[in-house]
Protein backbone atom coordinates (compact mmCIF):
# COMPACT_ATOMS: atom_id res chain seq x y z
CA UNK A 1 0.00 0.00 0.00
CA UNK A 2 1.19 3.58 -0.94
CA UNK A 3 1.73 5.92 1.71
CA UNK A 4 2.08 9.97 2.55
CA UNK A 5 5.79 11.33 3.15
CA UNK A 6 6.02 13.65 5.94
CA UNK A 7 9.16 15.47 6.49
CA UNK A 8 9.01 17.96 9.27
CA UNK A 9 11.93 20.21 9.40
CA UNK A 10 14.91 18.66 8.47
CA UNK A 11 18.10 20.27 8.55
CA UNK A 12 21.53 18.62 7.33
CA UNK A 13 25.17 19.73 7.07
CA UNK A 14 28.41 18.46 5.95
CA UNK A 15 30.99 20.38 8.51
CA UNK A 16 30.14 23.65 8.58
CA UNK A 17 28.38 24.00 5.47
CA UNK A 18 24.69 23.62 5.85
CA UNK A 19 22.86 21.52 2.89
CA UNK A 20 19.74 21.35 3.78
CA UNK A 21 18.11 24.62 5.95
CA UNK A 22 14.84 23.64 7.72
CA UNK A 23 13.04 21.47 5.06
CA UNK A 24 9.59 20.40 5.48
CA UNK A 25 7.26 18.89 2.90
CA UNK A 26 4.31 16.74 2.54
CA UNK A 27 3.83 14.31 0.16
CA UNK A 28 0.38 13.02 -0.54
CA UNK A 29 -0.28 9.64 -1.18
CA UNK A 30 -0.25 8.52 -4.71
CA UNK A 31 0.70 11.96 -5.12
CA UNK A 32 4.28 12.39 -7.78
CA UNK A 33 6.19 14.94 -6.48
CA UNK A 34 8.86 16.58 -8.49
CA UNK A 35 11.90 18.12 -6.26
CA UNK A 36 14.18 20.84 -9.15
CA UNK A 37 16.60 23.23 -8.30
CA UNK A 38 19.98 23.71 -9.59
CA UNK A 39 23.29 22.20 -9.14
CA UNK A 40 23.89 21.76 -5.07
CA UNK A 41 21.05 23.15 -3.55
CA UNK A 42 20.72 20.19 -1.58
CA UNK A 43 17.56 17.83 -3.78
CA UNK A 44 20.12 14.60 -3.80
CA UNK A 45 20.31 15.56 -0.27
CA UNK A 46 16.42 15.54 0.66
CA UNK A 47 16.17 12.27 -1.19
CA UNK A 48 19.13 10.57 0.72
CA UNK A 49 18.10 11.29 4.16
CA UNK A 50 14.15 10.06 3.55
CA UNK A 51 15.94 6.75 2.03
CA UNK A 52 18.03 6.64 4.64
CA UNK A 53 21.09 6.81 2.87
CA UNK A 54 22.19 9.62 5.31
CA UNK A 55 21.10 11.04 8.39
CA UNK A 56 19.72 14.34 9.55
CA UNK A 57 21.43 16.81 12.27
CA UNK A 58 17.83 17.89 13.06
CA UNK A 59 14.34 17.06 11.87
CA UNK A 60 11.96 14.10 11.80
CA UNK A 61 10.61 11.90 8.68
CA UNK A 62 7.47 9.71 8.49
CA UNK A 63 6.05 7.53 6.18
CA UNK A 64 2.12 7.15 6.30
CA UNK A 65 1.97 7.40 10.50
CA UNK A 66 4.67 5.73 11.07
CA UNK A 67 8.35 7.36 11.98
CA UNK A 68 11.01 6.28 10.05
CA UNK A 69 14.17 8.57 10.35
CA UNK A 70 15.68 6.14 13.06
CA UNK A 71 15.27 2.90 10.89
CA UNK A 72 17.79 1.84 8.33
CA UNK A 73 17.11 1.95 4.44
CA UNK A 74 15.69 -1.68 3.88
CA UNK A 75 13.21 -1.09 6.74
CA UNK A 76 11.66 1.95 5.57
CA UNK A 77 9.63 0.22 2.50
CA UNK A 78 11.00 2.58 -0.15
CA UNK A 79 12.41 1.72 -4.04
CA UNK A 80 14.80 3.72 -4.85
CA UNK A 81 16.05 4.84 -8.73
CA UNK A 82 19.83 6.23 -8.79
CA UNK A 83 21.21 8.27 -11.75
CA UNK A 84 24.00 5.84 -12.77
CA UNK A 85 21.82 2.90 -13.26
CA UNK A 86 23.75 0.91 -10.14
CA UNK A 87 22.91 -2.70 -11.01
CA UNK A 88 24.97 -5.43 -9.89
CA UNK A 89 26.95 -6.19 -12.96
CA UNK A 90 28.03 -9.62 -12.39
CA UNK A 91 24.20 -10.54 -12.16
CA UNK A 92 21.65 -11.03 -14.45
CA UNK A 93 18.81 -8.61 -15.33
CA UNK A 94 16.60 -11.27 -13.68
CA UNK A 95 18.76 -11.80 -10.89
CA UNK A 96 18.92 -8.31 -10.13
CA UNK A 97 15.24 -7.57 -10.23
CA UNK A 98 15.31 -10.53 -7.70
CA UNK A 99 18.06 -9.03 -5.26
CA UNK A 100 15.14 -6.98 -3.27
CA UNK A 101 12.75 -9.81 -2.71
CA UNK A 102 15.99 -12.18 -1.99
CA UNK A 103 17.30 -10.45 0.94
CA UNK A 104 13.87 -10.16 2.07
CA UNK A 105 13.81 -13.84 2.39
CA UNK A 106 10.94 -14.54 -0.10
CA UNK A 107 10.26 -18.20 -1.53
CA UNK A 108 11.79 -19.06 -4.66
CA UNK A 109 8.41 -19.41 -6.48
CA UNK A 110 7.01 -16.06 -5.48
CA UNK A 111 10.36 -14.45 -6.78
CA UNK A 112 10.16 -16.04 -9.99
CA UNK A 113 6.70 -14.64 -10.66
CA UNK A 114 7.09 -11.23 -9.49
CA UNK A 115 10.27 -10.65 -11.40
CA UNK A 116 8.56 -12.12 -14.50
CA UNK A 117 5.75 -9.81 -13.64
CA UNK A 118 8.18 -6.26 -13.01
CA UNK A 119 10.08 -7.41 -16.16
CA UNK A 120 6.75 -7.16 -18.21
CA UNK A 121 5.60 -4.09 -16.87
CA UNK A 122 8.98 -2.52 -17.80
CA UNK A 123 8.83 -4.29 -21.00
CA UNK A 124 12.11 -6.21 -20.99
CA UNK A 125 10.54 -9.65 -20.61
CA UNK A 126 12.99 -11.48 -23.01
CA UNK A 127 15.94 -9.86 -21.30
CA UNK A 128 16.00 -11.62 -17.94
CA UNK A 129 19.15 -13.88 -18.68
CA UNK A 130 21.33 -10.59 -20.17
CA UNK A 131 23.98 -9.19 -18.17
CA UNK A 132 23.31 -5.11 -17.70
CA UNK A 133 26.44 -4.10 -20.19
CA UNK A 134 24.80 -5.91 -22.82
CA UNK A 135 21.57 -3.71 -22.70
CA UNK A 136 21.20 0.18 -23.96
CA UNK A 137 21.42 3.01 -20.91
CA UNK A 138 17.46 3.38 -21.30
CA UNK A 139 17.15 -0.45 -20.98
CA UNK A 140 19.12 -0.69 -18.09
CA UNK A 141 17.50 2.38 -16.28
CA UNK A 142 14.09 0.49 -16.77
CA UNK A 143 16.10 -2.91 -15.06
CA UNK A 144 16.66 -0.30 -12.24
CA UNK A 145 12.83 0.79 -11.70
CA UNK A 146 12.02 -2.66 -11.78
CA UNK A 147 14.57 -3.74 -9.29
CA UNK A 148 13.41 -0.92 -6.88
CA UNK A 149 9.53 -1.57 -7.38
CA UNK A 150 10.14 -5.69 -6.98
CA UNK A 151 9.30 -5.83 -3.28
CA UNK A 152 6.38 -3.59 -3.64
CA UNK A 153 7.47 -0.35 -1.71
CA UNK A 154 5.11 2.48 -0.26
CA UNK A 155 7.02 5.16 -2.21
CA UNK A 156 9.60 5.72 -4.84
CA UNK A 157 12.57 7.94 -4.87
CA UNK A 158 14.63 8.59 -8.09
CA UNK A 159 17.18 10.58 -8.29
CA UNK A 160 17.85 12.40 -11.79
CA UNK A 161 17.35 8.47 -13.13
CA UNK A 162 17.13 9.99 -16.87
CA UNK A 163 19.95 12.67 -16.88
CA UNK A 164 22.77 10.03 -17.91
CA UNK A 165 20.40 9.34 -21.15
CA UNK A 166 19.94 10.48 -24.71
CA UNK A 167 16.91 12.87 -25.65
CA UNK A 168 15.13 10.99 -27.08
CA UNK A 169 15.47 7.80 -24.92
CA UNK A 170 14.76 9.77 -22.06
CA UNK A 171 11.63 11.45 -23.55
CA UNK A 172 10.91 7.95 -24.46
CA UNK A 173 11.36 6.85 -20.73
CA UNK A 174 9.77 10.05 -19.20
CA UNK A 175 6.31 9.01 -20.97
CA UNK A 176 6.70 5.16 -19.27
CA UNK A 177 7.40 6.48 -15.94
CA UNK A 178 4.46 8.62 -15.80
CA UNK A 179 2.13 6.39 -16.97
CA UNK A 180 3.56 3.42 -14.48
CA UNK A 181 3.34 5.71 -11.73
CA UNK A 182 -0.28 6.85 -12.53
CA UNK A 183 -0.92 2.78 -12.71
CA UNK A 184 0.51 1.56 -9.50
CA UNK A 185 -0.53 4.82 -7.55
CA UNK A 186 2.75 4.79 -5.09
CA UNK A 187 3.57 7.96 -4.00
CA UNK A 188 6.81 8.76 -6.15
CA UNK A 189 9.49 11.61 -5.61
CA UNK A 190 11.60 12.59 -8.74
CA UNK A 191 14.99 14.89 -8.00
CA UNK A 192 16.03 16.73 -11.46
CA UNK A 193 17.35 20.24 -12.64
CA UNK A 194 15.43 20.28 -15.63
CA UNK A 195 12.63 21.88 -15.85
CA UNK A 196 10.27 20.15 -18.72
CA UNK A 197 11.08 17.33 -17.23
CA UNK A 198 9.89 18.04 -13.41
CA UNK A 199 7.07 19.11 -14.79
CA UNK A 200 5.77 16.90 -17.54
CA UNK A 201 6.54 14.31 -14.60
CA UNK A 202 5.19 16.22 -11.51
CA UNK A 203 1.83 16.85 -10.28
CA UNK A 204 3.38 19.25 -8.32
CA UNK A 205 6.65 20.63 -8.01
CA UNK A 206 9.11 21.83 -5.40
CA UNK A 207 12.06 24.64 -6.12
CA UNK A 208 14.86 24.65 -4.56
CA UNK A 209 17.40 26.59 -3.63
CA UNK A 210 20.13 26.71 -1.24
CA UNK A 211 18.88 23.94 0.93
CA UNK A 212 15.50 25.82 1.56
CA UNK A 213 12.20 25.31 -0.67
CA UNK A 214 11.21 28.34 -2.13
CA UNK A 215 7.70 27.46 -3.93
CA UNK A 216 5.86 24.18 -3.82
CA UNK A 217 2.56 24.09 -6.36
CA UNK A 218 1.43 22.27 -9.74
CA UNK A 219 3.59 23.70 -12.58
CA UNK A 220 1.50 26.24 -14.05
CA UNK A 221 1.39 28.13 -10.60
CA UNK A 222 5.52 28.05 -10.34
CA UNK A 223 5.47 28.87 -13.89
CA UNK A 224 2.92 31.66 -14.20
CA UNK A 225 2.90 33.06 -10.39
CA UNK A 226 6.82 32.07 -8.88
CA UNK A 227 7.22 33.04 -5.64
CA UNK A 228 10.24 34.86 -5.94
CA UNK A 229 12.59 35.97 -8.60
CA UNK A 230 15.05 33.03 -8.33
CA UNK A 231 12.06 30.64 -9.21
CA UNK A 232 10.89 32.81 -12.21
CA UNK A 233 14.40 32.70 -13.55
CA UNK A 234 15.05 29.15 -13.01
CA UNK A 235 11.76 27.74 -14.61
CA UNK A 236 12.13 29.09 -17.69
CA UNK A 237 13.30 32.01 -19.94
CA UNK A 238 11.79 35.46 -18.63
CA UNK A 239 12.46 39.26 -19.67
CA UNK A 240 13.72 41.42 -16.40
CA UNK A 241 12.68 44.63 -17.03
CA UNK A 242 14.07 47.82 -14.46
CA UNK A 243 12.15 50.43 -13.71
CA UNK A 244 10.29 52.04 -10.42
CA UNK A 245 7.28 53.53 -9.02
CA UNK A 246 5.86 56.71 -10.01
CA UNK A 247 2.17 58.20 -9.97
CA UNK A 248 0.97 54.80 -7.79
CA UNK A 249 1.96 53.07 -11.24
CA UNK A 250 5.04 50.78 -12.27
CA UNK A 251 7.15 52.24 -15.14
CA UNK A 252 9.28 50.20 -16.72
CA UNK A 253 11.12 50.29 -20.09
CA UNK A 254 8.45 52.36 -21.48
CA UNK A 255 5.40 50.39 -20.25
CA UNK A 256 3.41 52.06 -17.48
CA UNK A 257 1.60 48.88 -15.54
CA UNK A 258 -0.85 49.22 -12.57
CA UNK A 259 0.89 48.74 -8.94
CA UNK A 260 -0.14 45.75 -7.86
CA UNK A 261 -2.09 44.96 -4.31
CA UNK A 262 1.34 43.95 -2.36
CA UNK A 263 3.26 46.86 -3.35
CA UNK A 264 0.79 49.21 -2.96
CA UNK A 265 2.26 50.50 0.21
CA UNK A 266 5.78 51.44 -1.56
CA UNK A 267 6.84 54.49 -2.14
CA UNK A 268 7.27 56.52 -5.47
CA UNK A 269 11.13 56.28 -6.32
CA UNK A 270 11.14 52.84 -5.46
CA UNK A 271 12.97 50.60 -7.57
CA UNK A 272 10.94 47.33 -8.68
CA UNK A 273 11.65 44.86 -11.64
CA UNK A 274 8.37 43.59 -14.09
CA UNK A 275 9.34 39.92 -14.58
CA UNK A 276 7.64 38.83 -18.25
CA UNK A 277 7.78 35.44 -20.11
CA UNK A 278 8.92 35.96 -23.33
CA UNK A 279 5.68 34.82 -25.23
CA UNK A 280 3.88 37.16 -22.66
CA UNK A 281 4.96 39.95 -24.85
CA UNK A 282 2.95 40.83 -27.63
CA UNK A 283 4.35 41.96 -30.97
CA UNK A 284 2.74 44.19 -33.53
CA UNK A 285 4.87 45.65 -36.15
CA UNK A 286 4.69 49.80 -35.03
CA UNK A 287 4.18 52.17 -38.52
CA UNK A 288 4.74 55.61 -37.44
CA UNK A 289 1.30 55.85 -35.78
CA UNK A 290 1.62 53.17 -33.50
CA UNK A 291 4.70 54.87 -31.70
CA UNK A 292 3.71 55.90 -28.20
CA UNK A 293 0.54 53.89 -28.48
CA UNK A 294 -1.04 53.95 -25.02
CA UNK A 295 0.35 51.13 -23.11
CA UNK A 296 2.71 49.91 -25.68
CA UNK A 297 6.78 50.17 -25.72
CA UNK A 298 8.14 50.61 -28.78
CA UNK A 299 11.94 49.28 -30.02
CA UNK A 300 13.83 47.69 -33.11
CA UNK A 301 13.99 43.95 -33.89
CA UNK A 302 17.78 43.19 -33.64
CA UNK A 303 18.37 39.60 -34.19
CA UNK A 304 15.74 36.43 -34.85
CA UNK A 305 16.50 33.22 -33.97
CA UNK A 306 14.59 30.32 -35.60
CA UNK A 307 13.41 27.75 -33.32
CA UNK A 308 10.83 25.91 -35.52
CA UNK A 309 7.58 25.94 -34.94
CA UNK A 310 8.65 29.43 -33.06
CA UNK A 311 10.66 32.23 -33.59
CA UNK A 312 12.36 34.43 -31.23
CA UNK A 313 12.86 38.31 -31.27
CA UNK A 314 15.51 39.69 -29.69
CA UNK A 315 14.48 43.73 -29.30
CA UNK A 316 16.41 46.93 -28.65
CA UNK A 317 13.86 48.73 -26.70
CA UNK A 318 13.88 52.91 -27.64
CA UNK A 319 13.96 53.09 -23.68
CA UNK A 320 17.39 51.59 -23.73
CA UNK A 321 16.88 47.78 -22.44
CA UNK A 322 16.89 44.76 -24.67
CA UNK A 323 13.90 42.14 -24.20
CA UNK A 324 13.38 38.81 -25.99
CA UNK A 325 9.60 37.72 -27.26
CA UNK A 326 8.37 34.26 -28.71
CA UNK A 327 6.12 34.55 -31.15
CA UNK A 328 4.46 31.75 -33.57
CA UNK A 329 6.59 31.28 -36.89
CA UNK A 330 3.20 31.79 -39.04
CA UNK A 331 3.00 35.11 -37.46
CA UNK A 332 6.65 36.14 -38.02
CA UNK A 333 6.48 35.08 -41.75
CA UNK A 334 3.01 37.06 -42.37
CA UNK A 335 4.09 39.84 -40.54
CA UNK A 336 7.78 40.07 -42.05
CA UNK A 337 9.07 40.67 -38.16
CA UNK A 338 12.92 40.55 -39.42
CA UNK A 339 16.16 42.35 -37.80
CA UNK A 340 15.53 45.84 -38.37
CA UNK A 341 12.01 45.90 -38.18
CA UNK A 342 10.13 48.65 -35.81
CA UNK A 343 7.42 47.05 -33.26
CA UNK A 344 5.31 47.95 -30.55
CA UNK A 345 5.18 45.87 -27.57
CA UNK A 346 2.56 45.43 -24.86
CA UNK A 347 3.04 42.97 -21.48
CA UNK A 348 -0.14 40.78 -21.26
CA UNK A 349 1.36 38.77 -17.99
CA UNK A 350 3.93 39.87 -15.78
CA UNK A 351 5.04 39.68 -12.00
CA UNK A 352 6.42 42.94 -10.46
CA UNK A 353 8.67 42.53 -7.34
CA UNK A 354 11.19 45.03 -5.92
CA UNK A 355 14.21 45.41 -7.02
N1 LIG B 1 29.88 14.45 0.87
C1 LIG B 1 29.80 15.78 0.90
N2 LIG B 1 30.69 16.51 1.60
C2 LIG B 1 30.61 17.86 1.67
N3 LIG B 1 29.67 18.58 1.04
C3 LIG B 1 28.77 17.92 0.29
C4 LIG B 1 28.77 16.49 0.19
N4 LIG B 1 27.75 16.11 -0.59
C5 LIG B 1 27.12 17.26 -0.96
N5 LIG B 1 27.72 18.33 -0.43
C6 LIG B 1 27.30 19.74 -0.58
O1 LIG B 1 25.95 19.86 -0.11
C7 LIG B 1 25.18 20.68 -0.97
C8 LIG B 1 23.98 19.91 -1.46
O2 LIG B 1 24.39 18.82 -2.27
P1 LIG B 1 23.38 17.89 -3.06
O3 LIG B 1 24.19 16.81 -3.71
O4 LIG B 1 22.27 17.49 -2.19
O5 LIG B 1 22.84 18.90 -4.17
P2 LIG B 1 22.02 18.59 -5.48
O6 LIG B 1 21.01 19.67 -5.56
O7 LIG B 1 21.53 17.20 -5.49
O8 LIG B 1 23.12 18.81 -6.60
P3 LIG B 1 23.34 18.01 -7.98
O9 LIG B 1 22.15 18.32 -8.83
O10 LIG B 1 24.61 18.64 -8.50
O11 LIG B 1 23.48 16.56 -7.62
C9 LIG B 1 26.12 21.14 -2.07
O12 LIG B 1 26.57 22.42 -1.75
C10 LIG B 1 27.25 20.15 -2.04
O13 LIG B 1 28.46 20.75 -2.45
Amino acid sequence: MTRSIDVRDLTMKYGQATALDHVSLLVEQGEFLAILGPSGCGKSTLLNLIAGLQSAVQGEIYVGEQRIDGLPPQKRGIGFVFQNYALFPNMTVGENVAFGLKIRKAGGAVIDSRVAELLHIVNLQDQAHKKPNQLSGGQQQRVALARALAPKPDILLLDEPLSALDVKIRQHLRNEIKSLQRKLGITTVIVTHDQEEAFELGDRVAVMEQGKIVQIGDPETIYQAPATEFVACFVGNINRLAGGIKNSQVHVAGLVLPLPAQLRDLPAGTAVIALVRPENLSVELADDGAEGAAGATCGTISHTVFLGPLMQLHIRLDEGQTVMAIVPQAKARQENLTAGRRVALRADLYQIVRA
